[in-house]
C-alpha cells in the first residue's frame, strides 16, 4: 500500500543567515514541515537554533543578510511585502519565545493584549476580541477572569499560558516555540509541553519546535534535526535520530541525555568535552571534526553534505554509510587522529574510539543498533 506524503506547509530552501558582525548563523539549511507535523530542532548553545526561528518571519535585525527560500504554504517569506508579511505573522505563523515576561507589555492586561492582534488581522470588534480572548485563555487553563491581570500578577508558567493563547490567536497554520519552558521548573514544563502538543493535535497545528534538549524533541515532535554551526547536521524521524543517531554530533548530544522510558538504562548522561565553534571563525573541512571522537584526517578538508540516507533518514557524515560507521555494529578504523581525540576526551575510550561517540558501542545490549544503513549509494 503506498502513503500519500502530507503536503509541505513551510519548506526552508539553502537559508543562510549571516549577521553583520560576520558571523554565518544559518548555513545551507534545508528543512520541511508537512501540514500537521511537529518537527524538532536541536542543538547545543550557539548552533543557530534562534537565528533560524527568527529568519521564519523576518525578525532578525535589518543588518543581518538572508539568502535562500522559506515557503510557507507556497509564498516565499523573504520576499514577502510588508503589509503582507505582517498578516502572515500572526495568521500564517506565530512564535512561542522562552521568557514570557520579556515578549508581553508590562502596562497592559493580558486580555487586551490577547485581543489586540484578534481586532487587527481578523477586523473583529472589541467585544467579539475580548470573548475571543477569554476563550484563548480557557483553552490554555487560565480562568477567562484572568483577563484583567497585568503580567507580573502572573507565575512564569502562566505567563507561558498567556504567550500560547497569543500565538493561537489568529488561528495560525504554524506556530514555532523557540525553547518555550527553558525558564520554567520540571513539573510546569511537562503541563507546558503538554498543552503545546494537545492545541496543536486538536487545532491541526504544525509545529516547529526548538530545544537544547533532545530528549523533550524526542518525546514530542513526529521528526528531529540535529544543528551544528549553522548547519542541520542530521534529520529523521524523531526517535530514531535519539535512540540511533546516524552522525557522531547527534551520538553525542543524544548521549548527554537520560534514555526516555528507560530509567534503569546503563547509558549514563555522558556531556561532550569543547564548545562549538565560533561562527565568524569556523574550521575548514567538517565543523565538527575538532570535537569528533571518530574523525578521519580527511574531516579536517571535507565537509559533506547532507544528504538522502535511506529509512526517511539525512546525515552529513563521510563515515555514515561506510564500513565502520557510526551505529552500523561494526569494527571501525578511524584513524591516528580519531584515536588521539578520543584518547585526549576519555582515556577509557582510547582502545575502541566507537565507544567515545557512542557510549552503548562497547556494550553488547547496544548491539541491536538499529541504524539503518546510510550510504546513499
Ligand atoms: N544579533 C546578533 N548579532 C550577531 N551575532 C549574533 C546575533 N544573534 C546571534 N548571533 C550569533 O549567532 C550564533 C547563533 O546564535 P543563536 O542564538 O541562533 O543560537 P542558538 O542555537 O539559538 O543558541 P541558544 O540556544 O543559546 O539560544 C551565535 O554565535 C550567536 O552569538
Amino acid at each position: 500500500m503506498t502513503t500519500t506524503p502530507s503536503p509541505a506547509l513551510l519548506e526552508i530552501k539553502d537559508l543562510h543567515v549571516t549577521y553583520a558582525s560576520g558571523a554565518a548563523a544559518v548555513r545551507g539549511v534545508d528543512l520541511t514541515v508537512a501540514a500537521g507535523t511537529k518537527l524538532g530542532i536541536a542543538g547545543e548553545s550557539g548552533c543557530g537554533k534562534s537565528t533560524l526561528a527568527l529568519a521564519l518571519l523576518r525578525l532578525l535585525p535589518a543588518s543581518a543578510k538572508l539568502t535562500g527560500e522559506i515557503l510557507l504554504d507556497g509564498e516565499d517569506v523573504l520576499t514577502m511585502k510588508w503589509g503582507r508579511l505582517r498578516a502572515v505573522r500572526w495568521a500564517g505563523a506565530s512564535i512561542v519565545f522562552q521568557g514570557a515576561m520579556h515578549s508581553l507589555n508590562a502596562v497592559h492586561r493580558i486580555g487586551d493584549q490577547i485581543a489586540e492582534p484578534v481586532v487587527l488581522h481578523q477586523h473583529a470588534t472589541p467585544a467579539a476580541a475580548r470573548r475571543r480572548a477569554a476563550d484563548l485563555l480557557e483553552q490554555v487553563g487560565l480562568p477567562a477572569a484572568r483577563a484583567s491581570a497585568y503580567p507580573h500578577e502572573l507565575s512564569g508558567g502562566q505567563r507561558q499560558r498567556v504567550m500560547i493563547a497569543m500565538a493561537l490567536a489568529c488561528d495560525p497554520r504554524l506556530i514555532v516555540a523557540d525553547e518555550p519552558t527553558t525558564a520554567l521548573d520540571v513539573m510546569i514544563q511537562a503541563q507546558i509541553l503538554r498543552l503545546i502538543e494537545r492545541l496543536v493535535a486538536d487545532q491541526g497545528i504544525s509545529l516547529m519546535m526548538i530545544s537544547h534538549d533532545l530528549t523533550v524533541l524526542a518525546d514530542t515532535c513526529d521528526r528531529l534535526a540535529v544543528m551544528y554551526a549553522g548547519r542541520v547536521v542530521e534529520e529523521g524521524p524523531a526517535r530514531a535520530v535519539y535512540d540511533t543517531a546516524a552522525h557522531p554530533y547527534g551520538r553525542a548530544l543524544s548521549a548527554a541525555f537520560p534514555r526516555i522510558g528507560d530509567p534503569a538504562s546503563r547509558r549514563a548522561p555522558r556531556g561532550l568535552p569543547g564548545d562549538p565553534p565560533d561562527p565568524s571563525a569556523l574550521p575548514g573541512g567538517c565543523t565538527f571534526h575538532p570535537r569528533c571522537p571518530v574523525a578521519l584526517d580527511s574531516c579536517a578538508e571535507d565537509d559533506p553534505a547532507l544528504r538522502e540516507a535511506g529509512a526517511g533518514r539525512r546525515a552529513a557524515c563521510v563515515l555514515v554509510g561506510s564500513v565502520g560507521a557510526p551505529g552500523s555494529g561494526t569494527a571501525a578504523d578511524p584513524g591516528p587522529a580519531a584515536a588521539a581525540r578520543a584518547a585526549s576526551a576519555d582515556p577509557a575510550a582510547a582502545a575502541d574510539p566507537r565507544a567515545a561517540a557512542d557510549p552503548g558501542a562497547a556494550d553488547p545490549s547496544a548491539a541491536a543498533d538499529s541504524t539503518p544503513d546510510l550510504d546513499p549509494a
